[in-house]
């Protein structure tokens, strides 16, 4: 194949038109003590929210497999899999160092502290390139290609230096940050430039949109619009030379349909209430389901559970909690004393509320299948939702989807993406631990008829706005020609760069 992915002499395969390029590869490679090689789906929302997406269309995937040193390319139904090798090192530099120790906190409002190393960033812009140059083999003359997320900032500008035949776009799935957070990064004029390569670029959120388009005035010298950014709408634009770059709030969905259809199979039902049995019948099940992240706030909701005990507020004897917790990132220091907290705040609450045989707080530190997934969901009288920081959280839309018997209640996090599309949720600000134990409690104890005005609520906005809307509202943006689409480029009033020495 010739360089930009065309057919070559020997004819071999034209590249594909349509190319995700995602740290992840959408499995992730298993190899047991005896050698045997399985691939598992892997974990996090953008696997969940792309996969579909990806299916429909026949394209390529651009990522990593999950362990070190593997080119394998497996073969998965309706996608040309692209394996990028990472080597140990680079596992440690780039993407447990300056992805998840450096950026991960830094764009979560520095719930823990950044680190800054050169020698990680260094290995951050090798690794960006060498995704780069796969897309370049993956991706047909012309092609569509859609980079994903914080851990490759840089390969938009890259990849259109390759191959400025294509259109390239880029979405954010972790919340962008407050400018006077982003200035901390030594790097921060690299990243803005990074992004501006592309044509379209992505928040789930108008405010991270707006903080972006004020920071290409101020570190990359560029004019752009003024006016605020909507929701897939009134979008924003930097005037990079010739080129128009479009910054725009695409709130990321789920496969709603698909969940609801599941959830209400005989098999599923059935399950549930197997569920609430070997619970105990208790009154109310509550329901924590996350990958065992810092920012998901699982402390601040058994710190709130553990005072309503305390506080006869709520009964043990008849509250069954159930926390899921997927296994993340896990030589990364954070998580490592992170784990370590929430593993004794279990056993505080079993310790001062259980009964032997009967414990309060079930944890299980693994992903569980997709259909027992569901089954809990179903089963969960409240879903407890309290990150201290999230991009969108597609677990509270995933439990929404799920009950269409209109039952149960969802807790949700004012930080959360989802807050801002979720508002008849019982939200609160999970800084705020009497605000956090006031919103369960009045789900705990919501009637029939509250909670299905409420889940009525909620389900409309979930059943509507599903990840193929999402899909399609951005690929179709970035298809358009931003000097005659509509709020593109002609006729936007520009403002100037901003003047900054520091930078
Ligand atoms: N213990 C678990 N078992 C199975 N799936 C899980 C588990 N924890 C989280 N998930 C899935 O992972 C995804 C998490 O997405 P999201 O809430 O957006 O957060 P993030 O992408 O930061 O992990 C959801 O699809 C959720 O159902
Ligand atoms: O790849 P990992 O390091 O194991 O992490 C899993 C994924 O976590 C993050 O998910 C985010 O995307 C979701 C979908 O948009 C969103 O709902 C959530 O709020 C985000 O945290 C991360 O952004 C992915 O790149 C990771 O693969």
């Amino acid at each position: 194949m010739s360089a930009d992915g065309g057919v070559d002499a020997g004819g071999s395969p034209a590249g594909a038109d349509f190319v995700v390029v995602a740290n992840r590869l959408p499995v992730d490679k298993v190899v047991a003590d005896d050698g045997t090689v399985t691939w598992r789906r892997s974990p996090g929302g953008l696997v969940t929210a792309l996969e579909p997406i990806l299916r429909q269309r026949t394209g390529a995937w651009v990522g990593w497999s999950g362990i070190a040193d593997s080119d394998d390319n497996p073969d998965i139904e309706g996608i040309d899999i692209h394996a990028v090798p990472l080597s140990s090192q680079e596992i440690a530099e780039y993407y447990e160092g300056f992805s998840n120790a450096t950026l991960w906190p830094l764009y979560h409002d520095v719930i823990v502290k950044p680190e800054y190393h050169r020698e990680w960033w260094n290995t951050y812009v090798e690794v960006n390139r060498r995704f780069a140059e796969a897309t370049c083999k993956a991706a047909a003359h012309g092609a569509l290609v859609w980079v994903q997320d914080y851990q490759l900032q840089l390969v938009p500008k890259m990849l259109r230096m390759l191959r400025p035949d294509l259109r390239i776009g880029f979405f954010l799935h972790i919340p962008f940050p407050p400018i006077e957070l982003f200035l901390q990064n030594p790097w921060r004029t690299e990243i803005v430039e990074g992004l501006l390569g592309a044509d379209l670029i992505g928040f789930h959120l108008p405010g991270g949109a707006q903080n972006f388009l004020y920071l290409a005035r101020r570190l990359a010298g560029q004019a752009t619009s003024k006016g605020t950014v909507g929701v897939r709408s009134r979008f924003g634009v930097v005037q990079v030379g010739f080129r128009t770059v479009r910054v725009g709030a695409f709130p990321i969905s789920i496969d709603s349909g698909e969940l609801d259809a599941k959830a209400r199979s005989k098999a599923v039902r059935a399950r549930a209430a197997e569920i609430r049995k070997e619970l105990g019948n208790p009154r109310t099940v509550m329901l924590g389901v996350d990958r065992l992240d810092y920012t998901k706030g699982i402390d601040v909701r058994l710190i709130a559970l553990s005072e309503l005990f305390a506080e006869k507020r709520l009964d043990p004897h008849e509250t069954a909690m159930v926390q899921l917790a997927t296994p993340s990132r896990e030589r990364v220091d954070s998580y490592i004393q992170m784990r370590a907290g929430i593993e004794q705040l279990v056993g505080n609450i079993n310790g001062n509320f259980a009964e032997v045989g009967q414990p309060v707080v079930q944890y299980l530190h693994r992903p569980v299948p997709r259909d027992e997934l569901i089954a809990f969901f179903v089963a969960a009288d409240v879903m407890l939702v309290t990150p201290l920081r999230d991009g969108m959280n597609l677990v509270a839309k995933e439990y929404v989807a799920c009950r269409n018997d209109l039952g149960g209640a969802l807790v949700l996090s004012e930080f959360t993406g989802a807050a801002a599309e979720l508002k008849s949720a019982y939200q609160a600000n999970p800084y705020d631990l009497d605000g956090v134990k006031d919103a369960i409690e009045a789900a705990a104890t919501q009637t029939d008829q509250e909670g299905r005005r409420r889940m009525r609520a909620l389900r409309r906005q979930v059943l509507t706005h599903d990840v193929d809307k999402w899909a399609r509202s951005f690929l179709g943006t970035l298809a358009e020609d931003p000097s005659t689409a509509p709020s593109g480029g002609r006729g936007v009033e520009l403002v100037p760069p901003i003047e900054d020495n520091r930078s």
